[in-house]
């Protein structure tokens, strides 16, 4: 378990983030770790086919024990791995669309995007809790279209 404290437009937000196994023999001990969980970033690897495939039983499951509201978040990770990948930014988009979920392409390696997937989900989270009756609400899915990044490689 890991903290990270952002600074949302001059509010302090602490995530507090666990990382859970992917792996099926994990499924019953991981259900415990998201059931109470207020978002939930779901990392698949371009570079591998299963991954991206086991979302989709991620998203099932996700619907039956996650909390109603939970703020949820789609990412292919290891972009950087140009000549790996197997997923294209297409089949990871289309899916998004089809669960209503905000998406985007990241990697830890270099750095793309993961700043922005966590501001996200913490901009995201601050506004629910502060319920301000004057402010916009905010606009996740619009959010993240706009400061999203591309690899540099496959968009134009
Ligand atoms: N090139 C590249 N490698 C990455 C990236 N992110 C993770 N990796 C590598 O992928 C491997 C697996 O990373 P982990 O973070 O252990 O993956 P995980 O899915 O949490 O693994 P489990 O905890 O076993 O489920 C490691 O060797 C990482 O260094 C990335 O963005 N780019």
């Amino acid at each position: 378990m890991q903290n990270k404290v952002l600074n949302v437009d001059g509010v302090k937000v602490k995530l507090q983030i666990w990382d859970t196994a992917g792996q099926e023999r994990f499924r019953s001990v991981t259900h415990a770790y998201y059931r109470d969980a207020h978002a939930l970033l779901l990392l698949y690897d371009i570079t591998n086919k299963t991954s991206f495939d086991n979302i989709q039983a991620w998203l099932t499951e996700i619907h039956e024990y996650a909390q109603k509201d939970v703020v949820i978040m789609l990412l292919g990770n290891k972009v950087d791995s140009t000549h790996e990948r197997v997923v294209k930014i297409e089949d990871g988009e289309r899916l998004a669309k089809e669960y209503g979920v905000p998406f985007m392409e990241t990697s830890a390696k270099s750095g793309l995007n993961v700043e922005l997937a966590f501001t996200a989900i913490g901009k995201e989270l601050k506004h629910r809790s502060m319920k301000l009756p004057n402010e916009p609400k905010f606009k996740l899915h619009d959010y993240v279209k706009k400061e999203v990044k591309g690899s540099g490689c496959c968009k134009s």
